[in-house]
């Protein structure tokens, strides 16, 4: 367990900075390689401990995986490169490479445990175990197949015509996976728009894949072809240092080859609508959207987030609420209820934690009030164990006046092993 002494910098930010690899596309990219007939070279993968779990796992089931630099080389022989693992899967904290593995283990003729940490034996799997039943495949887990460790016995699936529960990128890939698998055409539909990697990547894959509205359709029985995937900049990545420089006086920072998909960029919406001085410049290429974003000091005024703009940035909601308190007048976050089954109840621990730094923050039901603009002071506070809540806190102590104490500072690893190098090279 790690503390650190956070100290505020002498003046702004300054300059450019490439965030590591997007962590939903690198985990996609290692699961369809693994699958996929022939070799998939994965450039700008994302070295976190959660993308790195799912390689251990993949190679767990017998696939060879290379790590060389920052590139990953994944050696597919289709569907049957699968082999029953001898020993359980070991998904750490990952909550995308539990239920993503959930969905593609469904359809795989023999049986798997997975198991997780702390964390991941408290978020719900039913989510996720239910849909599976429904293609024929026998899962089971702890409290009526809720919670890891799970085991599954994967058979010959049916396709299925679903409806989301609740907006879930992870439930719909799983089912779309599992989906890829069964004999028919398999239906999701999604009231709420979530983030479109697994659509995008089975296309990239070789694959078919349609939307009509909000129905997405996918025949079973695709075999996928290897390739080669560039992952762009993660923005949930990007999003604490595009906060830093709005908040920080005297900022100026480019993150460059940011993703953009549009599934992912409600950080952005709502940063502009606050008032925040950013300049965006897209670039071509294949593949998901990529391009810079140019963030400045600016003075920023509170503002509502809810509804369908919700999935667009659920991960970014630590730091948004960070943003706030800088802001004038009150923001509302709401429909966001979400947060509560993330690696840690995230409405609780940033409220808790902001506060310590004398934020003037609220709980509600579902989401959180903040009133801004407050200037925040230095305190001892905790990460929970979670990496986003880490850096929201590391954020902030670059504008509190004493120096901030953040316990379990480890957690950052996660999701971004090299933060502080990065926030230094910024500050220095
Ligand atoms: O599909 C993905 O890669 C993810 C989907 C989101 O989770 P949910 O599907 O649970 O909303 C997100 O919070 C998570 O960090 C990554
Ligand atoms: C919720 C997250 O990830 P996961 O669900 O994969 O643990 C996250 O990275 O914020």
């Amino acid at each position: 367990m790690d503390t650190r002494k956070l100290t505020k910098p002498s003046h702004g930010l300054n300059g450019e900075l490439q965030v590591p690899g997007d962590k939903s596309i690198s985990h996609r990219a290692v699961m369809f390689g693994s699958v996929a007939e022939g070799e998939t070279r994965i450039h700008n993968f994302l070295m976190g401990e959660d993308c790195l779990s799912t390689i251990a796992c993949f190679k767990r089931l017998g696939v060879k995986i290379d790590i060389q630099g920052d590139e990953v080389l994944v050696e597919g022989k289709g569907w049957d490169s699968l082999t029953e693992p001898s020993e359980v899967l070991d998904t750490g904290n990952s909550g995308t490479t539990t239920r993503l593995m959930m969905g593609l283990l469904a359809g795989r003729p023999f049986h798997s445990v997975m198991l997780g940490d702390e964390s991941i034996a408290k978020r719900p799997m039913k989510r996720v175990t239910d849909p599976l039943k429904l293609f024929g495949t026998k899962i089971d887990g702890r409290e009526e197949g809720n919670f890891t460790p799970l085991s599954i016995r994967g058979g010959s699936l049916k396709a299925i015509r679903y409806t989301l529960p609740v907006a879930s990128a992870q439930v719909k890939s799983a089912i779309l996976l599992a989906g890829l698998q069964a004999e028919g055409v398999t239906e999701v539909i999604e009231p709420e728009r979530t983030r479109d990697h697994t659509e995008k990547m089975i296309i990239e894959f070789g694959g078919e894949i349609d939307r009509e509205g909000d129905t997405i359709k996918l025949r079973g029985g695709q075999q996928l072809k290897g390739t080669s995937v560039y992952v762009p900049g993660d923005i949930s990545s990007a999003a604490f240092f595009m906060t830093a420089a709005a908040i920080v006086p005297g900022s100026r920072v480019m993150l460059k080859n940011t993703g953009l998909n549009e599934t992912r960029t409600g950080i952005i919406e709502v940063m502009q609508r606050m008032g925040a001085k950013m300049d965006i410049t897209e670039k071509t290429g294949a593949g998901e959207r990529i391009g810079d974003i140019l963030v400045e000091f600016s003075e920023l005024q509170g503002t509502e987030i809810g509804g369908e703009l919700i999935p667009a940035l659920i991960d970014e909601i630590p730091v948004i609420a960070l943003l706030a308190t800088q802001a004038q007048g009150t923001t509302i976050i709401k429909d966001a209820e979400e947060l509560k089954v993330k690696e840690t109840n995230r409405i609780d621990a940033v409220v808790n934690e902001l506060k310590k730094l004398g934020a003037d923050i609220e709980a509600t039901e579902d989401g959180m009030i903040i009133k801004g603009k407050k200037s925040l002071q230095g305190a001892e506070v905790d990460s929970w164990g979670d990496h986003r809540i880490g850096m929201t806190l590391a954020v902030a102590s670059l504008i509190t006046e004493s120096p901030v104490f953040l316990g379990n500072s480890e957690a950052i690893n996660i999701s971004y092993p090299d933060f502080f190098d990065h926030l230094g090279k910024l500050t220095d």
